[in-house]
């Protein structure tokens, strides 16, 4: 495909999800429906919509076609070049397009920041000082991380295995066995050291949070919402525990077997039933169902998705879930709350009120990581009850 045929291929996917549809659902029908298109023409389209839906709003939040112009415009591009109409490339813009490009749009600071309007109020009051540059911020692309399993293999082991399949990364000071990919990240999953073993996809601020949990040496550690495991092969892989994963819906625990297998680590997975039995844990860490606002750079529809309703479901199940993991606590022990939003509303507020409703429970430390050049946004809270 020409690099203008990429662009018409955009803008009708846009227009699919400018219609309502979900952002991987109109990419995959696309893709479906265009079996000439190769996995390059796939992954630029694919930029382009995300690029695109990171910045909808103060791109004007129009029709595919004028989307897909001022994304061209801000980012330089040959606008003529593209849309030549020549092959299957859009057709050339009208008098009237050129003349609505030349006007720059007026915005309020919710688009210009690329917010939701209904949410900029909360956004502000969250992030104070900072509301602006964590919204711009997610107006770009985030960078790929990796995690060394140290289980298996060294950095530089690690490092050596990548680059045989040319992805290039570098070490990230940071966090010890975390790595910035550089070149190529599209080839991971089908990659020597990703099938092997050797590393995880897993964003920096993850990492840091499994890290940063303090886990006495042979520690019984519960990953209470644990989803696809992420977390739980992280605790397997960075602290000397016995971990236990569990998930109110087990079917989201399907693959974690076989990543712990890949990962070559112990994972016992419990069930609802089984949980109640169960000795409790010198730490339990809950990573709860949340907007996801730290990470809207990788799933930018789900923030124009959210809405109030949505945000006060959630903010009930974070309220569950904190309740039910602080029952799996042995005496003395420590529970986590953490999420990737970056709201009050979903982070401290919930901790909040939950030390409230439940005396005795104390906050230890919580930390908010907002997103940036080195990680998503992410919330983590220790909590004791002394
Ligand atoms: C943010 S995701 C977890 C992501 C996972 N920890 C990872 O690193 O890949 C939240 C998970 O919490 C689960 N969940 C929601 N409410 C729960 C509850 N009350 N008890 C246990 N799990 C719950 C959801 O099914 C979902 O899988």
């Amino acid at each position: 495909m020409t690099p203008g045929a990429r662009v018409a291929a955009a803008i009708a996917v846009l227009d699919e999800i400018q219609g309502g549809a979900a952002a991987e659902q109109a990419l995959t029908a696309w893709a479906r429906g265009s079996r000439y298109a190769g996995s390059k023409d796939r992954a630029a389209v694919r930029d382009h919509v995300f690029d695109v839906l990171r910045a909808k709003r103060s791109l004007g939040d129009g029709s595919g076609r004028s989307l897909m112009q001022r994304l061209a415009l801000r980012e330089g591009w040959d606008i003529a070049a593209l849309f030549s109409g020549d092959g299957h490339a859009a057709a050339p813009l009208s008098a009237e397009e050129h003349d609505a490009l030349a006007v720059p749009l007026q915005l309020s600071d919710a688009a210009r920041c690329d917010v939701p309007e209904w949410l900029w109020p909360l956004w502000q009051y969250s992030l104070g000082d900072q509301a602006e540059a964590a919204a711009i911020t997610q107006q770009g692309r985030a960078a790929v991380f990796l995690r060394v399993n140290g289980n298996k293999a060294t950095v530089a082991q690690a490092t050596q295995a990548l680059a045989q399949d040319t992805i290039g990364v570098v070490a990230y000071p940071t966090a010890p066995g975390c790595l910035r990919v550089t070149t190529n990240p599209r080839r991971i999953k089908t990659s020597a050291a990703y099938l092997t073993g050797l590393v995880e996809l897993q964003d920096a601020a993850s990492q840091e949070a499994v890290r940063n949990t303090p886990v006495p040496t042979d520690a019984r550690v519960l990953d209470y919402c644990a989803g696809g495991g992420g977390k739980a092969l992280a605790f397997a892989d960075i602290h000397d525990a016995t971990v236990f994963a569990h998930d109110i819906a087990p079917q989201r625990l399907r693959d974690l077997p076989t990543r712990a297998k890949r990962a070559g680590v112990k994972i016992t997975i419990l069930p609802t039933h089984a949980l109640a039995d169960h000795p409790k844990f010198d730490v339990v860490f809950c990573d709860a169902p949340c907007s996801g606002s730290g990470t809207w750079r990788r799933t930018p529809d789900a923030k124009w998705r959210l809405n109030a309703d949505i945000l006060h479901g959630l903010m009930q199940s974070q309220a569950e879930a904190l309740h039910g993991a602080a029952q799996s606590v042995a005496s003395g022990g420590i529970l986590v709350y953490a999420t990737c939003s970056v709201l009050a509303d979903e982070n401290r507020n919930i901790v909040q009120s939950f030390c409230f409703r439940n005396p005795g429970w104390q906050i230890v430390r919580d930390n908010q990581r907002l997103p940036d050049a080195h990680g998503d946004g992410f919330y983590t809270c220790v909590l004791m009850y002394p």
